[in-house]
């Protein structure tokens, strides 16, 4: 018997399970309002009330982007007449959303506002859906997919989780701000939307060989999004609005696809549980974009796919291929390879029930990741 209960059975054309038969909640969320563009930042007291949403905000910011936009969103927001809140977040971690739910219930914002990395607007998310009251996403680097996303991810040494959160009711994503981040940031993001062509194709493997519920529709827009930055890695260039703009398109439909499918797996299969091995590994991680890019070569190669065009586009934008450009030594990225299948052992990848260590030596130096 099927170990899906309230599955029917019934395939689509192409021998995938129907999607609406995958979710266990009934709600999908998106972002209302999408703001993308050149000092679109100064829209925030607008974007608050046009959502109702005016009065105390609390903002969770990090150590760099409060400079960057954490800071001055507040200014401008206080300007208007709101009151905030400022919580610089240091690590992800359950105990940090606790610590900001904590002052957030003293406070008693009317919204969140999470304003920089991943990182800050992954603990915004959480701590939001916690107290239930609406968040806003304003990134101040492309750098993941998790801008407009409901997902929220909290990784420690013993554990990598995906968490149902909420999506943010608005993102708002000044390129001017963007663009002027750390082109490192921005080729990163690529590296993590590239990197769906990967999970997409372990999901695939998943419904067929473990009956896995399937969505067709987060999996198009999941590789759509991968298509449109391979598709125009010439034109991912540093300092340049229209890449920002680009690349955050193509990061917020890699969030949306992850909303409909009710979990991560459209954006993180094999070459995600690579990098969530190689952060527990490396004495040194790269960026979650970069380490994901790598990791989705090498799963391409398992795949039996053309790596080559992965690896080609990433060379053109510029994202690291090889360990020794990412900082990491050629001993991690096996070890990685060989604790990857471990991390998420309900999550059926390529990578199946481990592979042996000359296999991860050879997937790694046949696609000239190691020396
Ligand atoms: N929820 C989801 O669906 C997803 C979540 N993620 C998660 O997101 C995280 C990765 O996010 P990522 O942003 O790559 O990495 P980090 O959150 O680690 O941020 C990287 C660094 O960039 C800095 N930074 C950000 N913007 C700027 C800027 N404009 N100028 C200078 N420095 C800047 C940050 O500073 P500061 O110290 O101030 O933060 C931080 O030090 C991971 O934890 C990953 O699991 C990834 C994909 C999807
Ligand atoms: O990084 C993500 C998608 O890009 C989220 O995936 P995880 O569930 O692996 O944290
Ligand atoms: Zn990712």
């Amino acid at each position: 018997m099927s170990k899906f209960k309230g599955q029917k059975g019934q395939a689509s054309g192409n021998g995938h399970w129907r999607e609406d038969e995958i979710r266990e909640s009934k709600w999908m969320q998106f972002p209302r309002e999408v703001l993308i563009g050149n000092d679109v930042l100064k829209e925030t007291p607008a974007a608050l009330k046009k959502l109702k949403l005016t009065g105390k905000t609390f903002i969770v910011t990090g150590k760099n982007t409060a400079d960057v936009a954490g800071n001055g969103v507040a200014d401008i927001l206080e300007k208007n007449g709101n009151e905030c809140f400022i919580y610089k977040s240091e690590k992800a971690s359950l105990e940090e959303v606790e610590r900001i739910v904590a002052a957030a219930k003293e406070f008693k914002p009317k919204c969140f506002l999470g304003v920089g990395s991943g990182r800050s607007i992954d603990l915004a998310k959480l701590a939001s859906k916690r107290c239930d009251i609406p968040f806003i996403s304003i990134p101040t680097a492309a750098s993941h997919d998790g801008i407009a996303s409901s997902r929220a991810s909290i990784h420690s040494d013993e554990k990598s989780e995906s968490y149902e959160a909420q999506a943010p009711i608005a993102v708002i994503a000044d390129t001017g701000i963007i663009s002027q981040a750390p082109f490192r940031l921005l080729s990163a993001g690529c590296g993590d939307v590239i990197s769906n062509c990967t999970a997409v194709l372990d999901w695939e493997l998943a419904s067929r060989h473990q009956n896995e519920p399937f969505s067709e529709s987060a999996a198009l827009m999941s590789k759509m999004s991968a298509e449109m930055i391979m598709g125009s890695a010439d034109l991912i260039r540093p300092g340049l609005d229209s890449s920002a703009r680009m690349v955050v398109k193509a990061l917020v439909l890699s969030g949306v696809a992850m909303s409909i499918a009710g979990s991560s797996r459209p954006a993180s299969g094999s070459e995600h549980m690579f990098s969530h091995a190689l952060d527990r590994i490396a004495k040194k991680p790269a960026l979650h974009g970069e380490q994901c890019a790598i990791g989705a070569v090498m799963m391409m190669y398992l795949h039996g796919g053309d790596w080559e065009k992965i690896r080609n586009a990433l060379i053109q934008i510029g994202v690291p291929t090889s360990a020794s450009e990412m900082g990491i030594k050629d001993e991690e990225i096996v070890d990685a390879l060989l604790l990857a299948h471990t991390i998420r052992p309900e999550r059926y990848t390529i990578l199946g029930t481990g592979l042996t260590p000359s296999a991860a030596e050879k997937v790694a130096a046949v696609t000239k990741v190691i020396q």
